[in-house]
């Protein structure tokens, strides 16, 4: 069995059934590529990895436990980069990394970061504030976050987002660093990243029409994070 796995997945969004039975399999140094047309699903499928959407059916696992059975302990064994770079305009970049450190509670924050600011090159930018940075600033420090703390899980969604060439092949490099530690990496991107053979996972395949799923489910009353009362208070 998997470390990290899925299985017979499917996904609303709003009314939408975005993809159903989608199975994933990882293991320790396991690369996945997402691929898919715009709206296939590739950002709900690395939500419901996180942990942030839950799938209408089916069920993901880390070594064999459900994630939502214990989703603290979920959450601090991955690094997720979403869409947003989530900087704060006010904090200096190395500020910005101290915050989320202690989040994750980590002890040798300033060694770490100082690490992650020479890994992504940004060293220099290290007293200047979010609201200063360039997009593909933004995008490297939103990057040099996911090296701070220890993580068994990268999900990252459309990481190369604003890199040029050069940071884009020095991800290449931090991926296959954490691979080589036994990370799993699952990414999605449009454009091709240098990643030593990932698993391909294309999305569109598992497109479905409404009407055919209906036929062996109940009508779809809510959204994955509907389903969810606490979540949905958020
Ligand atoms: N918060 C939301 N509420 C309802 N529907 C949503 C929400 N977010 C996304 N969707 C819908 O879910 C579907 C899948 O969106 P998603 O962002 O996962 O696709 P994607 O493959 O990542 O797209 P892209 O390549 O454009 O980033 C789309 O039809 C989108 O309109």
């Amino acid at each position: 069995m998997a470390v990290f796995s899925g299985s017979d997945l499917t996904c609303l969004r709003g009314e939408r059934l975005v993809f159903g039975k989608l199975s994933f399999a990882a293991n320790p140094g396991d690369a996945i590529m997402l691929r898919g047309r715009n709206g296939a699903g590739k950002s709900s499928l690395l939500r419901l990895m996180a942990g942030l959407l839950i799938p209408r059916s089916g069920q993901i696992t880390w070594n064999n436990e459900p994630i939502h059975s214990d989703r603290i302990a979920h959450h601090a064994r991955l690094q997720y980069l979403g869409h947003q770079d989530a900087i704060k305009p006010v904090l200096s970049v190395r500020d910005n990394l101290h915050l989320w450190g202690q989040l994750r509670g980590v002890d040798d924050i300033d060694r770490e970061i100082d690490t992650a600011l020479h890994a992504l090159d940004i060293h220099h930018l290290s007293r200047t504030a979010g609201r200063y940075l360039s997009s593909g600033q933004k995008r490297r420090t939103a990057l040099a976050r996911i090296l701070i703390g220890h993580a068994d899980l990268w999900l990252l969604d459309e990481p190369t987002v604003g890199l040029d060439r050069e940071s884009s092949n020095e991800l290449a490099h931090l991926i296959a660093d954490f691979r080589a530690k036994g990370g799993i990496v699952i990414y999605s991107t449009h454009i091709d990243l240098a990643v030593k053979e990932p698993v391909l996972l294309d999305i569109d395949e598992f497109a479905i029409p409404m009407i055919e799923w209906l036929k062996d489910h109940d009508a779809p009353a809510d959204d994955g994070m509907r389903s969810d009362p606490k979540r949905a208070a958020q």
